[in-house]
């Protein structure tokens, strides 16, 4: 059995800092693990690559070659469908990328941050049935900037985003506030990392005009249902952070017999 995170969230949000720390934070206390980059668009990284798919495909051959622009260009990349004519497709190339990585190897992919890609394309939901047909325990781990949840509707916009990627993937999931070092009012936030649904529909009817009151309803108790309303915040400049949100991914895929063990290390007091 290996295990992965698929690291995913809108552009811009922090996956491939997340990444690196991640990687960083690994080596400090001895434990391995491979960052995977799945980012045909990216230029340069802080982590060292396991594997990476620009030696398959680059978005700018793409781009040259079938006159797309970036985003149309960055899914035609990732479809696994559309490789067929390569001379190696995506299917091959993982399969072959991954028999390197035995029993109890793990991987986190870094993945681009277009929204597509996990709310109706299939390229993500295609190559996770990949990986689970290699024995993969896979989560997703969505990642939030902390900037953007300064206001309800922005939020509530991060959370519908989030659920797409749950409703199409069917993975555990583990929802990260990123950025957390950006936030000025602490208060602010920590009313948004576990909040009340009911709070959470009247800070949303007031801000909006009266005739939407049954649609904010409905968007709260989706929200609500799936209890996706909860996210870990995640303060890159402290190890204990790190350690803390790996914990929660690590139990999500039942990685590793000593997580409660993680868990208590995690001193909340050291946020203040
Ligand atoms: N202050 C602060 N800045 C951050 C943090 N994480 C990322 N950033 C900054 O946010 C910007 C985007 O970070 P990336 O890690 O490239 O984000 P990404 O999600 O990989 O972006 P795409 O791959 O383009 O979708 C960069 O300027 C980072 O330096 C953080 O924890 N704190
Ligand atoms: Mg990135």
């Amino acid at each position: 059995m290996g295990y992965a995170q698929l690291v995913i969230g809108p552009a811009g949000s922090g996956k491939s800092t997340y990444c690196s720390s991640l990687s960083q934070h690994c080596e400090t206390i001895g434990r391995s693990i491979n960052i995977v980059n799945l980012d045909p668009a990216a230029e340069n990284f802080n982590y060292p690559v396991a594997m990476d798919i620009r030696e398959l495909i680059s978005l700018e051959d793409v781009m040259d070659e079938l006159g797309l622009g970036p985003n149309g260009g960055l899914i035609y990349c990732m479809d696994l469908n559309y490789h067929m004519h390569l001379e190696e497709n995506l299917d091959e190339w993982l399969t072959e990328e991954l028999d390197n990585y035995l029993d109890d190897d793990y991987l986190v992919f870094d993945c681009p941050g277009q929204i597509e890609l996990f709310s109706h394309v299939p390229v993500l939901k295609n190559f996770v049935e990949h990986l689970k047909r290699k024995n993969f325990n896979v989560c997703v781990v969505y990642l939030l900037d902390s900037q953007f949840i300064t206001d309800v509707t922005k939020f509530i916009s991060g959370c519908m985003a989030s659920l797409s990627a749950m409703v199409q993937l069917e993975l555990p999931h583990v929802n990260i506030l990123s950025k957390m070092d950006l936030v000025r009012n602490k208060r602010d936030i920590e009313n948004y990392l576990n909040p009340e649904p009911q709070t959470l529909l009247a800070e949303l009817n007031q801000r909006m005009a009266p005739q939407f009151g049954k649609l904010n309803k409905s968007l709260i108790d989706l929200v609500d249902q799936y209890s996706m309303v909860s996210f870990f915040p995640l303060d890159l400049r402290k190890e204990s952070s790190i350690q803390y949100s790996l914990s929660q991914i690590d139990m999500s895929i039942q990685y590793g017999e000593d997580a409660d063990v993680k868990v208590k290390d995690f001193d909340q007091e050291d946020d203040d």
